[in-house]
């Protein structure tokens, strides 16, 4: 695809909102966000395992979602941590709502998985909303993330590192540090940036499907 500018957190939510109004539906976005995260994770762990999904409660928890329905269709045992409860925004309900069509098990917040045995763990607690300092339950899940990865796990961040501001790279206490990063449509300074760039690791932008025009904003 087109090296496209670097866009911050409200210019890419204004992109978004063209493509939703030009007929790119938010939900057809997610989707298409979610399964280019999954090809990405699958083509560098090919061989299905056990594969942790941390989600939070945004729209990044539902591109986690996805990431779980793909992961368990190719045969993964899933395990999917509401690390923040229930999801809130209307896309990241549905995605939630069809995983129970599938043997994936959803962990509540208050069950906290165990940090070994994954080959593969997918941060999707915060993207492109997150700003400030974590609070205790999100210290808890950039935590948990860090010693899955310590114990030996891959880990893909989607959109950006949790912890991390996508305009300033500025990083919280406790920051989730990625093996991968996916981001979507656009760079923005968090993947550019030395200080952020730090915590993505290798860093691959997803073509999510936004026509150029949208890009007008
Ligand atoms: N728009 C689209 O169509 C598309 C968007 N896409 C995806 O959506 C992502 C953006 O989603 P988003 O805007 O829902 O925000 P998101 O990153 O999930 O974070 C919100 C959550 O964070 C929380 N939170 C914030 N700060 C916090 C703190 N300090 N400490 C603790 N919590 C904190 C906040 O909680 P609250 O403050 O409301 O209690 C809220 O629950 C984007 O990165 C990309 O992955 C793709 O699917 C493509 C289509
Ligand atoms: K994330």
């Amino acid at each position: 695809m087109k090296n496209k500018a670097v866009v911050t957190a409200d210019q890419m939510k204004r992109i978004e909102q063209a493509a939703n109004e030009a007929g790119l539906l938010y939900i057809q976005m997610m989707e298409n966000a979610g399964r280019a995260a999954w090809a990405e994770l699958a083509a560098r762990c090919p061989a299905p395992g056990r594969l942790l999904v941390v989600a939070g409660k945004g729209n990044n928890g539902g591109d986690g979602f996805v990431i779980a329905r793909m992961a368990a269709k190719a045969g993964w045992k899933v395990s999917v941590w509401l690390a923040e409860g229930e999801p809130k925004t209307p896309d990241a309900c549905t995605n939630r709502a069809w995983l129970a069509e599938l043997p994936v098990t959803v962990l509540s917040a208050g069950e906290q998985p165990d940090a070994r045995g994954w080959q593969a763990a997918v941060d999707a607690l915060y993207g492109t909303g997150f700003h400030g300092a974590l609070r205790p339950a999100g210290q808890a899940a950039c935590g948990l993330l860090n010693r899955a990865r310590a114990s030996g796990a891959f880990v893909l961040a989607v959109d950006l590192p949790s912890g991390l501001c996508a305009d300033t790279s500025e990083a919280a206490e406790g920051a989730v540090q990625a093996d991968l990063t996916v981001c979507f449509d656009s760079r923005k300074p968090v993947h550019t940036e030395p200080q952020g760039a730090a915590y993505c690791g290798e860093v691959l932008l997803a073509d999510i499907g936004i026509p150029e025009a949208c890009h007008q904003v």
